[in-house]
């Protein structure tokens, strides 16, 4: 897959097959329509491509919007490959380009720039300053300028169902089975491994401290959970807490995850950490020792979850 940073840097002698949106989470409604988009390239006589931007609409738009991401930039682009899309911009959104009527973006974008020759977008699609156009106003243009508009049904791409919002909202009420079957596949972080407070391996439980790559990036709900970790090319299933460790007297939140059947200094390795099953919240316990023992009964817990999925 082709990256570009900006629509401008965009060039190409064959028409393209494009959609266009925020795509966040990058979810099964979206995958639908990324299909589509392969599906109509196959012969080679067209290029697919993906128009996202960044930042996010809402944090531009909406002043005091602190809305969090599903995906960071660097995992939203290995999303998209995996779907065998050939070309994704990543337009940097500003005040701008959110400016730019309905009829300025069609004939300035995606004539002019990427050659369009068909898009293919979902059922509720709006465009343009104030979001003011929408899929009829799309198919007028495309009579106008020439090129084809497929629209995706809510039916078909499950939106009634399934939307960024409602991932979110399951992630922060720790509802992993919900939010990992709207994805498509299991939310995960991506971070570096960092130093702790070396506590961890005196009670037996060493435990990796994520620092996470990207401070837009929705991390669920606190408490614990069984998780799949990669670390370069090693798959290792482990346990994982989002909390304070109270137990510590911890002031800020910390993301540390425990791996099974594992023993090696990761320190600054980037890890990515799939969120498999919520477990339980994190507690204040009266002693190390309690902590301890509650540690064994989370990890033979979590063994016994692992096992099922092996
Ligand atoms: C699976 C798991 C569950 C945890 N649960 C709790 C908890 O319920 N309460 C708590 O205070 N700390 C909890 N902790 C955090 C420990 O307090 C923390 O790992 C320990 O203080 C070691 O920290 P260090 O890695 O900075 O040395 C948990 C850690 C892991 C890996
Ligand atoms: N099974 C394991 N799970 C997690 N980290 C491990 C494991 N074995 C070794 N390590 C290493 O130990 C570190 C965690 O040990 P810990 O005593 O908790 O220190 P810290 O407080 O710095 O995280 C990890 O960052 C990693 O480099």
């Amino acid at each position: 897959m082709k990256l570009f940073h900006s629509i401008n840097d965009f060039h190409s002698t064959k028409k393209t097959i494009l959609t266009l949106g925020t795509f966040d989470g990058v979810h099964i409604g979206h995958k639908k329509i990324l299909e589509r988009i392969t599906e109509n390239t196959e012969n080679g006589k067209y290029e697919s491509l993906v128009l996202t931007f960044f930042p996010h609409p809402r944090m531009v738009l909406q002043e005091k919007s602190e809305i969090k991401l599903l995906n960071t930039i660097s995992e939203k682009t290995k999303l998209l490959e995996a779907t065998g899309i050939e070309n994704l911009v990543i337009h940097p959104f500003d005040e701008s380009f959110s400016r730019l009527t309905a009829e300025e973006f069609v004939h300035s974008i995606l004539v002019d720039q990427f050659h369009i020759q068909k898009i293919i977008i979902g059922h509720d699609h709006r465009f343009g300053r104030n979001r003011t156009a929408n899929i009829d106003n799309l198919i007028a243009f495309g009579i106008e300028y020439g090129f084809e508009v497929e629209q995706i049904s809510a039916e078909e791409i499950q939106d009634v169902s399934v939307s960024s919002t409602k991932i979110r909202k399951a992630l922060t009420e720790g509802n992993m089975e919900l939010a990992n079957d709207y994805l498509g596949y299991d939310y995960f972080l991506t971070g570096e491994v960092v130093k702790g407070k070396q506590l961890g391996r005196t009670i037996g439980f060493p435990t990796a401290n994520v620092q996470i790559e990207e401070e837009y990036k929705l991390i669920p709900k606190n408490g614990v959970y069984v998780v799949k970790a990669l670390i370069e090319d090693l798959e290792v299933f482990g346990m994982m807490n989002i909390g304070f460790n109270p137990t510590v007297n911890g002031q800020k939140q910390t993301i540390e995850v425990n791996l099974f059947d594992f023993d090696a200094d990761i320190y600054g390795k980037k890890i990515e950490i799939s969120l498999l099953q919520y477990l339980r919240e994190e507690q204040k316990f009266g002693s190390i020792n309690l902590l301890k023992a509650q540690l064994n009964q989370d990890k033979q817990k979590a063994l016994a979850i692992v096992s099922k999925i092996q």
